[in-house]
C-alpha cells in the first residue's frame, strides 16, 4: 500500500483533504482519526501535523505527503517536491516597524523572530546577513511590541496579521510557497497515479469546457483565440457554413474569451465545469 502524509489540521488541512476525496480516495471520517486505509484504491493515509510531514517522508517512514513548501524547506528533509497543489499560496518575507527597518541590510545584528528557522537561517546564511533568530511557534508578529524581537520573518496571506500588528515588510521576498505534493524519491507502486489523478482535479478545478458555434469562415480565427491543449475538437452541424467547437479555457479567462468570440461571430457559447480530467 501507498503510504500518504496528510496535514491533520491548520490551513492546509480542508483542502488537502477535499483534493484526495475528488481525486477518488477515501479519507477519515472522523477527524480525530490519525491512520486509515483506503484498500480499493491500494492507500494508506497518515494525517500528521503539516510541520512533520516532511520529516516523515524524508526519511522513508512515509512514500509520499502533501505539505507546505516552505515547511519542506524549513525542515531540511531529503523529501522531493514533486508537484504543486494550487492551493496554501503564502509568501515568506521579513516586517518590522517601518522607521527602522527598509533593506535586508537594516537586520544585521538584530533579533528575528520566526516560527521557520531552518528556512530564514539559510535565506539569510546565502545572503550573507548575520542575525539573532528567536525561534518562536506562532503570533510572531506580537514579538516585536513584546519586545522579544526587533524584527519578524512569517507567512504572510492578506497582509492583515501584519498590519494589525503595526509592522511593515520589507526586503527581499524569501519564498514564494505553495502545497505540494511531496515524495521520499523511492517510486512506489501508486504513486505516480495519486500524482495523475491530483493533476485531474487541478485541471478540472483550472479549466471550464466551452461549446460554441461559429461560421467555417472564421474557424481559424476562433481557434487562435481560445486553442484550448491540444486543439479544439470540430464538428460539423447540419448548416455546412457553420461548425460546433469544443475547448479548454482556463476558468480565469472564462468570460474574456466568450466576449471575444461573441464579437467574432460566435454564436451559442455554452461554458460548462469539468467534473474529472486526465490529460
Ligand atoms: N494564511 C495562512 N496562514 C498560515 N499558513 C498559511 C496561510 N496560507 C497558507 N499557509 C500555508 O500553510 C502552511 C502552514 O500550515 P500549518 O498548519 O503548519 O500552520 P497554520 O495554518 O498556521 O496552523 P497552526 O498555526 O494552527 O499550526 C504553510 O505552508 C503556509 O505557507
Ligand atoms: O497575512 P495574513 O492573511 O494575516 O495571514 C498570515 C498569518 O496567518 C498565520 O498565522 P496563524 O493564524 O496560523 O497563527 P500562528 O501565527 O499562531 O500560526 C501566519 O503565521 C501569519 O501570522
Ligand atoms: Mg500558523
Amino acid at each position: 500500500m501507498l503510504r500518504i502524509a496528510v496535514p491533520n489540521k491548520g490551513s492546509l488541512s480542508e483542502t488537502a483533504a477535499q483534493m484526495l476525496f475528488e481525486a477518488g480516495y477515501t479519507g477519515r471520517r472522523d477527524p480525530r482519526e490519525l491512520h486509515t486505509a483506503d484498500p480499493r484504491n491500494g492507500v494508506e493515509f497518515f494525517y500528521l501535523r503539516p510541520r512533520d510531514i516532511a520529516t516523515y517522508v524524508g526519511s522513508g517512514a512515509l512514500d509520499v505527503g502533501i505539505t507546505g513548501r516552505d515547511l519542506l524547506l524549513d525542515s531540511g528533509s531529503a523529501a522531493e517536491e514533486t508537484a504543486e497543489l494550487g492551493f496554501g499560496e503564502s509568501t515568506f518575507r521579513f516586517a518590522g516597524p517601518a522607521e527602522r527597518f527598509a533593506s535586508l541590510d537594516d537586520l544585521r545584528g538584530v533579533r528575528v523572530a520566526t516560527s521557520y528557522p531552518g528556512l530564514v537561517g539559510d535565506f539569510l546564511a546565502v545572503n550573507g546577513v548575520e542575525v539573532e533568530l528567536v525561534k518562536l511557534d506562532g503570533a510572531v508578529e506580537s514579538a516585536v511590541r513584546l519586545g522579544v524581537a526587533d524584527a519578524v520573518a512569517d507567512v504572510v496571506s492578506t497582509g492583515g496579521t501584519l498590519r494589525k500588528a503595526g509592522l511593515e515588510i520589507f526586503g527581499p521576498v524569501i519564498l514564494e510557497s505553495t502545497a505540494v505534493l511531496i515524495s521520499s524519491g523511492n517510486e512506489k507502486p501508486g504513486s505516480s497515479t495519486l500524482l495523475r489523478r491530483l493533476q485531474g482535479v487541478l485541471v478540472a478545478r483550472q479549466y471550464v469546457i466551452m461549446d460554441y458555434d461559429i461560421p467555417v469562415a472564421l474557424l481559424d480565427d476562433a481557434c487562435e483565440l481560445a486553442p484550448g491543449i491540444e486543439s479544439p475538437t470540430v464538428s460539423s452541424l447540419h448548416d455546412p457554413d457553420w461548425v460546433a467547437v469544443r475547448v479548454m479555457v482556463p476558468r480565469a479567462e472564462t468570460n474574456h474569451v466568450m466576449d471575444e468570440l461573441y464579437e467574432l461571430g460566435a454564436r451559442a457559447i455554452l461554458v460548462s465545469s469539468i467534473h474529472a480530467a486526465r490529460l
